[in-house]
């Protein structure tokens, strides 16, 4: 079996990878590496989505959709070798939003940032009635 480095994927868009965890003993520790390029225009779910689950673990993309056995067979045909998690590459600028990764890569100082994008319409909302609530009240002095 060939152990990948992280420089032996080749990078380039006309050969996307596939990767996928192997569960030996239950650890998630090499990586299995697929080269789909050859199948995409034979893939019944199409094309587009085998690109979007290139570069990144496509564990759940795979056993989200229930493939069958027949897929899990055809899909050796497209094994390159396995990647080891060290040389992994945690982000792919192509992580789809139910992959893991884009969760695990946030920037630890995210939290304040998503409670400001909460308070933020509250406070124009209060501001607004605010602004609202003494206009008016100065519309009703302005008759006597
Ligand atoms: C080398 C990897 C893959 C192989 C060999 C493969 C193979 C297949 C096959 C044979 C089918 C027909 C149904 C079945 O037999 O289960 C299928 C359907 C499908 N696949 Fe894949 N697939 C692969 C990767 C993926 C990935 C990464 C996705 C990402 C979401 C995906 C999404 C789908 C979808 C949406 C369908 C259609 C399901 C349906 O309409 O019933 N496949 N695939």
């Amino acid at each position: 079996m060939r152990t990948l480095g992280r420089w032996d994927i080749p990078p380039h868009p006309t050969e996307p990878q596939l990767v996928r965890h192997n569960h030996i003993d239950g650890r998630k520790e090499a990586r299995e590496v697929y080269d789909v390029t050859k199948f995409l225009d034979d893939h019944p779910g199409g094309d587009d989505v085998l690109v979007l689950a290139t570069e990144k673990d496509a564990t759940e993309d795979f056993e989200d959709v229930g493939h069958s056995q027949d897929a899990k067979d055809i899909m050796k045909k497209y094994y390159v070798g396995e990647i080891d998690s060290n040389s992994f590459v945690q982000k792919s600028n192509r992580a789809m939003p139910s992959s893991s990764f884009s969760v695990s890569d946030q920037p630890s100082g995210s939290s304040s940032t998503n409670v400001l994008t909460f308070l933020l319409p509250v406070l124009i909302l209060v501001l607004a009635y605010a602004l609202y609530y003494f206009g008016k009240k100065e519309v009703v002095i302005s008759h006597h």
